[in-house]
């Protein structure tokens, strides 16, 4: 587990985490969303201790990081960043380099054939880094943080340059990694894969974390949205006189009701003007990031 404890960090007048207090347990999933330039690499640096904040630290499994150099070491047995491809070695193979993590990291638990076989690599393993595409280096990139086996992984947009295939095998990895007891944190803009996985997502908002979804305790926005795939002006204006009603960018219409005790009327109401095409329920991630941002 990882826990943030009163974490700020500003850049000159920016301020990017503002006092982000947080515990990610052991085998969850945690999703953050937001747009570019937000502060997810900046959270995700401090975790590493790659950045110092202003204020606040960081408790990797129950003991301080990470004030002495010495610590590193223990630290990076415990704590990884997903590799970027621009960290790959053109001139190695994949599978030089994740013979290279194994040693690195002193694996004996996971063979690189074994990860090779569960992540489909064996028809390009060995030839060198410099003749894959780029979802073949992701998926490289991805297996050598399986390779280094820390219990807390970090991943900043996994999914880069995947195709839905690839995306779909990776997912089932991370799951598998879950149920061992990884505590995993992505940060992530494909939405909807990253909703089917994740244990709680969140999003990252004017330097705080807030809760979209927590699978055990349910949604951060606990309005119920009646969406209504095109709504006519004259009855948009007539229904908007009882509830208040949200625009997506496309010509999708929310109806947003306090809560469930106004659904019959609304729906009837619905009805009554006409509109019998429309659903029910919380917003889809994409929907409430959408309003957002
Ligand atoms: N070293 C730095 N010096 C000054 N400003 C910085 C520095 N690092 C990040 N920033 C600023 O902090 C803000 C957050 O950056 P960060 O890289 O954390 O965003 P992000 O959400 O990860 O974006 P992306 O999705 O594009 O990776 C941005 O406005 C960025 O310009």
């Amino acid at each position: 587990m990882i826990e943030l404890k009163n974490i700020s960090v500003n850049f000159g007048k920016l301020q990017v985490l503002d006092d982000i207090s947080f515990l990610f347990k052991a085998g969850e999933v945690v999703g953050l969303v937001a747009p570019n330039g937000t502060g997810k690499s900046t959270m995700l640096n401090v975790m590493m201790n790659y950045l110092k904040p202003q204020t606040g630290e960081v408790i990797v499994n129950g003991s301080k990081t990470y004030k002495k150099d010495s610590k590193k070491n223990e630290l990076y047995q415990v704590i990884s960043m997903m590799p970027d491809q621009n960290d790959l070695y053109g001139h190695l193979s994949g599978y030089d380099h994740l013979k290279l993590y194994q040693e690195l990291w002193q694996i004996t638990r996971l063979s690189v054939e074994d990860i090779v076989s569960e992540l489909e690599m064996s028809h390009y393993v060995k030839k060198k880094v410099s003749s894959y595409s780029l979802g073949m280096k992701q998926r490289l990139c991805f297996a050598l943080q399986i390779m280094s086996d820390t219990s807390i992984m970090l991943m900043d947009e996994v999914m880069n340059g995947l195709d839905p295939k690839n995306v779909e095998l990776i997912s089932q990895v991370i799951v598998r990694k879950k149920n061992e007891g990884k505590t995993i944190i992505i940060a992530s803009h494909l939405l909807e894969n990253l909703e089917k996985y994740s244990d709680r997502i969140y999003f990252l908002e004017n330097g705080k974390m807030n809760l979209y979804l927590d699978k055990e305790i349910g949604y951060g926005d606990k309005s119920i949205y009646i969406k209504i795939p095109y709504l006519e002006e004259n009855v948009m204006n007539k229904l908007s006189e009882t509830y208040p009603i949200i625009h997506l960018s496309t010509n999708d219409s929310l109806l947003r009701l306090e809560d469930k005790t106004l659904l019959e009327q609304a729906t009837n109401e619905l009805i009554a003007n006409g509109i019998i095409q429309f659903s029910v329920g919380n917003l889809s991630l994409a929907d409430a990031y959408k309003l957002k941002f």
